[in-house]
């Protein structure tokens, strides 16, 4: 299959799930267990630090794979070990993907057209995972410097099988401080959607949705119903579940009649799980996998009760 909608529209229906698990790990969070197996094989913070984070992703994803159907590794944890960090991202990245999982690989990148092409193939492998270094599905970007850079994007998502979300309305506190603006009765997110909807339109093969997706935050419900009915062609991409505070009520309007049409992520509520109720309470901190796979659970079980989800069950 090599439209990137169609085999995560595979992969959601095969699993029964929208349920998107972020990899983000954070080095004071991780297990003790880890921490001491990566400090004594290495000597210096960077390897130390990748080699935990590639030690627990590995194990997060051995846990996440059998129950949902894709993992968005943070590019921003390991680019920060320098090469190190980068290194355990590709083999994180490869892992996945070896365990049958959509990889997004979430490094928000965006520039000129011609450095975006060097971008779209350092992280756009698609259908052959080798054909990038960096091997995802699928690769969010920024469009802040204009429709033009979108396009070397879309043309090697579109050659090689892949996949782009684009920023259309974030979930962080300050989203609308630019994208909000109103210019000729129309803010700059609306603007920002209507480009991202033809992409995808002219990107759809033979299924309903395009290879261009938007990501779209959990927290603006209002927002987030109005982009859907916006951009009917374009796969959602919905961060702001758990952590960030939202829960399955605010993302039932991300979905079509089908209980298609997004994936939703949660990152820190499943990667540690351990460290809060009910989790914390049930679990001791070496069980932290059952704790990752009861809240993985939670999450499936709550989209499908509470969104229209509920109908790939
Ligand atoms: O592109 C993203 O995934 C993203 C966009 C957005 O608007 N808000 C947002 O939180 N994210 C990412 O989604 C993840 C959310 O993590 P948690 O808040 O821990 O679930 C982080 O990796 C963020 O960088």
């Amino acid at each position: 299959m090599h439209h990137f909608s169609d085999r995560l529209n595979a992969a959601i229906r095969s699993k029964k799930t929208p349920a998107l698990v972020g990899l983000d790990p954070r080095f004071d969070w991780l297990p003790e267990e880890i921490v001491s197996a990566a400090e004594a094989k290495h000597s210096s913070k960077a390897e130390i630090v990748a080699a935990a984070f590639e030690e627990f992703c590995f194990r997060m994803i051995d846990v996440v794979a059998p129950l949902v159907p894709a993992v968005k590794p943070q590019a921003a944890f390991f680019e920060e070990w320098g090469p190190a960090g980068c290194l355990a991202l590709q083999r994180v990245i490869k892992r996945a993907r070896e365990a049958g999982l959509v990889v997004i690989c979430d490094a928000k990148r965006g520039d000129i057209g011609s450095t975006a092409e060097a971008y779209a193939r350092a992280y756009l492998a698609g259908a052959d995972p080798e054909s990038a270094i960096w091997a995802a599905d699928c690769l969010t970007v920024n469009p802040y410097l204009g429709s033009d850079t979108l396009q070397p994007f879309v043309k090697v998502a579109v050659e090689r099988g892949a996949g782009i979300y684009v920023l259309v309305r974030t979930s962080n506190p300050g989203a609308g401080t630019f994208q909000d603006r109103k210019t000729d009765g129309h803010t700059l997110y609306e603007c920002v959607a209507a480009v991202v909807n033809d992409l995808a339109l002219n990107t759809t093969g033979n299924g309903h949705y395009g290879a261009i997706g938007a990501v779209v935050g959990a927290t603006y419900p209002e927002e987030l119903t109005q982009l859907r009915e916006l951009m009917p062609h374009t796969p959602l991409l919905v961060p702001g579940y758990g952590s960030q505070g939202a829960g399955a009520g605010d993302v039932a309007g991300a979905f079509d009649a089908e209980g298609l049409g997004a994936i939703i992520n949660s990152s820190r509520g499943i990667n540690f799980a351990i460290r809060k109720e009910p989790y914390f309470e049930k679990f001791a901190p070496e069980e932290w996998e059952q704790a990752v796979e009861a809240a993985t659970h939670d999450m499936i079980a709550d989209l499908a009760e509470h969104t229209p989800a509920g109908k790939l069950q």
